[in-house]
This record gives structure tokens, C-alpha cells and sequence, in this order.
């Protein structure tokens, strides 16, 4: 008789957000997962309507909701409900210190908040081999190259979609206002990483991310736009193979994959042969000049401490943008700056403590610059 495979307990990090809630739909589709704990920023309703449904005991916020157990930190929230999965959905830097949290109780990781390995990760990586977690990839290209991947590569390809601003006339994207760079032409997801797809800032990291990843070096990491996100990655082998990850954008798949993996186990949309779009493009220099800029500096050294400039600063800048304190063409500016200032300083970083420490130094260099040299 086959044995029933025991449940697993899954805690969400960011469970009210885009990737959060679809991590809902999909263990409610799946079965054999019991979400213990969640935690989220602000949406009560959203969180409320989560912890009843699927009778979710634990929860961190600053905010109260009222019923289930409330922890007074992510660490408590990870120590009373050991959990098997832990799905780290919360953007900026904020995610990357609950991604170290999780580092230190859960025996897997489902890794969306890329930021982590962005400004982190060596770091990252040697704490998950010291704690044998298994660090799993949610962002969709990264779950497609994790899924492709064998020995005996050449090099790979990721896509991008172009965002919002890739069809708009190169006068036109300094008028650009929040409304028009939130309309993401093929995925729906948060704020801060909607407008990094619209500046390429998106793509940038995610060649940082599949550089940690998979041990590649940068030059073996290529980018092209699809126009309908319908590849999500390439491996091209040195045997001359060459493997296409495809399907329509959803990341209930590669959400399913990073909890069920090895196993496939989730059904979705497949799509029909008249709905492929194979085509790929190459990245405009003038569109996207911040991610250009980034891949420059890729080239000159592996340092941590311009990966983690770049995030506090781009977070910084695109929150700022958001509020209609800066133009959509300013983020360039603040980016550009803050890496500038932060490269200056020559700091190597050594430890964690010098990653909080130069995200400080940068979070308040770009903060001062928005306020003095660009704000409206
Ligand atoms: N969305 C997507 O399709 C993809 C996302 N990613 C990555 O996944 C991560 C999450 O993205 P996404 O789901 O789109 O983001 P959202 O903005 O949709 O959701 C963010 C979640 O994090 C919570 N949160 C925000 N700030 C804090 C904080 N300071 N403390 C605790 N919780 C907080 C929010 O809570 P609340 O809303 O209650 O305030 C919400 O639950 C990002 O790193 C992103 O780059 C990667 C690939 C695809
Ligand atoms: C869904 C996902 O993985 C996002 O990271 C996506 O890649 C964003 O779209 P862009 O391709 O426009 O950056
Ligand atoms: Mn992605």
C-alpha cells in the first residue's frame, strides 16, 4: 500500500501580496499543505479573509486583526510553527532580513523576494548550505532555468516583456505618471517591482539572481523581450541542445513548483500551439539605460556593496515616483548617484552586518538626495 505523504507547514511572508495570495490559490488547489503561520504589512481585510479561510493559527504584523495568535516577531513567528516551507514574498530590504530569518528555521525556502540574493547573495547561499535548506527560485524565470537546468551548460537566456514603457515614444517616458507605468503588459504583480519592469531595474536584478542561482558568470546570462512573456528561460547546452521553458504567464506554476518540487503536481492552463509567441528582440540601450548601466558594472567586479546601493536606492527612488514626488525618468538619477557615492566610499563587504550597514548608508544618501537635488 502507498504510504500518505505527510502534510506540509508552509508560512507566507508577505501573504496579502501578489505572489502571497496566489501562493493561497495554490495550496488550496494542491492539497497536503496547511499554511501555519502568515505575515503581511497593512491589509488587515485581506489578511483576515486568508487566516479564515484556511484557519491560519499564527500571524506577524504591526497590525492587529483581532483573532488568531499574534507573534511579536518573525522569529516567533517562525519558532512556534517550525515550518517545513517558507515562502518569502516581502519586496525591498525589508524582505531580505525576513529571508534570513527564514534561513535559520525552514527546511525550504520558496525564494520570490529576488532582493536577497541581489544585496546578499553569498551570504544567502552559505546559510542555507550551513542550515541544509533548500533555497527553491519563484521568480518565473529562474523557476524555468531551475527547471531546465543539467550540467554542461553553454550559457542561458531570460526574457523580459519590455514593461510598461516599451512601446511609448523615448520623448514621452519622462511624462509617464504611476498610473501609466503600474499597466504591466503581461503580469500582475506589486508596485515597486511593476515600475523595475518599466526601467529594466527588474532584469538586472534578476541576472544578479540566476548569476547566484546557478554559479554562472555574466557573461553566460543573456536577455532578450518576449513580447507576451511566453518564454520564461533558455539553456543552451554545449552539446548544441537547446531547451526552451515556455507557457502563458501565470506564477501560480512556478509558486506550485517551488512547493512541490521534485514533483509536479499542480494543474493549470495549457496553452495551444496558436497561442506561442517565439519571437525575441533585443533590449533597446536608450529605453532602458539603468539596466545597461547595471550590466556595465557587472563587468568590473563581484562586490556586494553597488548590488545593495542599487536596491536600497531603486526602492528609494520608486517609492518617491510612486508618491508623485519625482518623474518617472528621475529613478535614473537617484540609482546613478546613490551607486556613485556608495562605490566612493571603497567599502568591501565582509558579513551581514556590512550589508545592513551599507543599505543604511545608501537608504539615507538616496532619501537626502531625492529631497534636495530632484523632488518636485
Ligand atoms: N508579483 C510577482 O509576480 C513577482 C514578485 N516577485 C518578487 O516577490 C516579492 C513580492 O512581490 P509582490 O508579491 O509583487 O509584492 P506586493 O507588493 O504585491 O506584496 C508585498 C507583500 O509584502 C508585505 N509587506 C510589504 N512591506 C512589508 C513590511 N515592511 N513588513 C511586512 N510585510 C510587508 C505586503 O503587506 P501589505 O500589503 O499587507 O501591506 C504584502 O503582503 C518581491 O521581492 C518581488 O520582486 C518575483 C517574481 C514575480
Ligand atoms: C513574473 C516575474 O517573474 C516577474 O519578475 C517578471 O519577470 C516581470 O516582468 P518583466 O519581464 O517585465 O520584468
Ligand atoms: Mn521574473
Amino acid at each position: 500500500m502507498e504510504e500518505k505523504a505527510a502534510v506540509k507547514k508552509v508560512v507566507i511572508f508577505g501573504a496579502t501580496g501578489s505572489i502571497g495570495t496566489q501562493t493561497v490559490d495554490v495550496v488550496k488547489q494542491l492539497g497536503g499543505f496547511e499554511v501555519v503561520g502568515i505575515s503581511f504589512g497593512s491589509n488587515i481585510e485581506i489578511a483576515s479573509r486568508i487566516m479564515r479561510d484556511l484557519g491560519v493559527e499564527y500571524y506577524f504584523s504591526k497590525k492587529d486583526i483581532g483573532f488568531g495568535k499574534r507573534c511579536q516577531s518573525v522569529d516567533e513567528l517562525l519558532e512556534k510553527t517550525s515550518p517545513d516551507i517558507v515562502v518569502c514574498a516581502i519586496p525591498g530590504f525589508e524582505g531580505v532580513k525576513t529571508t534570513f530569518s527564514a534561513l535559520r528555521y525552514a527546511k525550504r525556502i520558496a525564494l520570490a523576494t529576488k532582493e536577497a540574493l541581489v544585496c546578499a547573495g553569498p551570504f544567502v547561499k552559505d546559510l542555507a548550505r550551513e542550515n541544509n535548506v533548500e533555497l527553491i527560485p519563484v521568480d518565473s524565470e529562474h523557476s524555468a532555468i531551475f527547471q531546465l537546468y543539467e550540467p554542461h551548460i553553454e550559457k542561458i537566456l531570460i526574457t523580459a516583456s519590455g514593461g510598461a514603457v516599451r512601446d511609448v515614444p523615448l520623448e514621452r517616458i519622462s511624462e509617464l505618471k504611476p498610473s501609466d507605468i503600474l499597466k504591466h503588459p503581461t503580469w500582475s504583480m506589486g508596485g515597486r517591482i511593476t515600475v523595475d519592469s518599466a526601467t529594466m531595474v527588474n532584469k538586472l536584478f534578476e541576472v544578479i539572481e540566476a548569476h547566484e542561482l546557478f554559479n554562472l558568470e555574466y557573461g553566460r546570462i543573456d536577455v532578450k523581450i518576449n513580447r507576451l512573456s511566453f518564454i520564461h528561460g533558455i539553456v543552451f547546452l554545449k552539446d548544441g541542445v537547446i531547451k526552451i521553458h515556455a507557457g502563458k504567464p501565470d506564477m501560480r506554476i512556478p509558486i506550485a513548483y517551488a512547493l512541490t518540487y521534485p514533483e509536479r503536481k499542480y494543474h493549470s492552463y495549457v496553452a495551444d500551439v496558436e497561442e506561442f509567441d517565439l519571437t525575441l528582440f533585443d533590449v533597446e540601450r536608450e529605453r532602458y539605460p539603468l539596466f545597461f548601466y547595471g550590466l556595465e558594472l557587472t563587468k568590473d567586479n563581484d562586490d556586494l556593496a553597488w548590488r545593495i546601493a542599487l536596491n536600497a536606492a531603486d526602492e528609494v527612488a520608486v517609492n518617491a515616483f510612486l508618491n508623485r514626488e519625482i518623474m518617472f525618468t528621475d529613478i535614473e538619477k537617484v540609482v546613478r548617484m546613490t551607486i556613485e557615492y556608495i562605490l566612493k566610499q571603497n567599502i568591501s563587504v565582509q558579513s551581514i552586518e556590512d550589508v545592513y550597514e551599507i543599505d543604511n548608508l545608501a537608504r539615507s544618501y538616496a532619501l537626502k538626495y531625492v529631497e534636495k537635488e530632484v523632488k518636485k
